[in-house]
């Protein structure tokens, strides 16, 4: 059945669930608007600055997608939040991307732009911005939304406690051939073992020989999720990310690092840097390509 927003997943331990269900309360908080307006705008997002943030995320995904072995039909993205750039370069390549998240507030969030209703976060200039990536030009961002219009083919409700995240059939019975995940597992897990079991379950949504694009941040215990809510992250370095990606059996292609300069800390969490990953789920059999 769809995650339900309250629920508490299917953990094994009566403990875990717990701590879930608690994490899952604190969602209940969640400010689509607040979270846009301390995460996705200046300094944070600053595209006059080679230090900024969001270019340096929209760049590690411009490149993994640009290398040309990440390829198929459908992509789906984990924990999508009320956001969209981290699709703006896969959705030139995958003719069909699944949007995802827990709460509704952000599902409509996403819908509201999807169709092209006002009142929704400007995405032009991250448009723009992927365009210039691609060599196409500022002016080719209307191109490039109505691209990503055409090819979003649903907005879907996820758990990613949950053995099987999505609801059955949402995606192809062989899963997706591209999973991209931003900012969701290590703050909706309450410690490492669920992030990791979390990693496991959302890697069973995705193809043998699929890949795995994953960023998130490093040493983050807490985050602002809305004026008044916080909710805890547990804290990832180098080492257990690594761990994690192996535990849940996904080969590591490319780990990139970005360090949080000084005027990138400001206040709505205490993240110390942000990684990106590019990984791939092995054939079956452990075969290559
Ligand atoms: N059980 C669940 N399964 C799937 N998704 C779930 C579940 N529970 C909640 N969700 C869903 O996952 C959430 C995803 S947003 C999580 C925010 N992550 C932390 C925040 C992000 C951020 C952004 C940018 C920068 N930066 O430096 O530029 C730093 C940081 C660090 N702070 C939210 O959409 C919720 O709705």
């Amino acid at each position: 059945a769809p995650a339900k927003e309250r629920d508490g997943g299917d953990a094994e331990e009566p403990a875990a669930r717990n701590s879930i269900a608690a994490m899952a309360r604190c969602y209940q908080g969640f400010d689509p608007a607040v979270y846009l307006q301390y995460n996705y705008t200046a300094p944070r997002a600053d595209f006059g600055r080679a230090d900024s943030i969001v270019p340096w995320k929209l760049a590690c995904l411009h490149e993994a997608f640009a290398e040309g072995d990440v390829k198929g039909e459908t992509l789906v993205d984990v924990g999508s939040g009320p956001t969209l750039y981290q699709v703006l370069s896969g959705c030139e390549v995958f003719g069909r991307v699944v949007l995802t998240d827990f709460l509704e507030v952000n599902r409509r969030e996403l819908r509201r732009w999807l169709a092209a209703e006002e009142g929704g976060f400007d995405w032009t200039p991250y448009l723009q911005h992927v365009c210039r990536l691609e060599g196409r030009g500022p002016s080719a961002w209307r191109e490039k939304a109505a691209r990503l219009r055409s090819v979003v083919s649903e907005v879907l409700p996820i758990d990613v406690h949950r053995p099987c995240p999505l609801a059955p059939g949402s995606l192809p019975a062989s899963g997706a051939d591209c999973l991209v995940s931003s900012f969701c597992l290590e703050s909706v897990s309450p410690d490492l073992g669920s992030f990791t079991q979390a990693l496991r379950h959302v890697t069973s949504l995705v193809r043998p020989g699929g890949h795995v694009l994953l960023i998130g941040a490093l040493g983050e215990t807490y985050y602002m999720a809305g004026r008044d809510v916080r909710v805890p992250v547990v804290p990832l370095d180098e080492a257990t990310l690594c761990g994690s990606l192996k535990a849940s059996g996904l080969e590591l292609l490319r780990l990139c690092i970005y360090t949080l300069p000084a005027d990138m800390r400001v206040g709505v969490d205490d993240v110390s840097g942000i990684f990106f990953i590019k990984a791939r789920k092995p054939q079956l059999g452990g075969g290559g390509d």
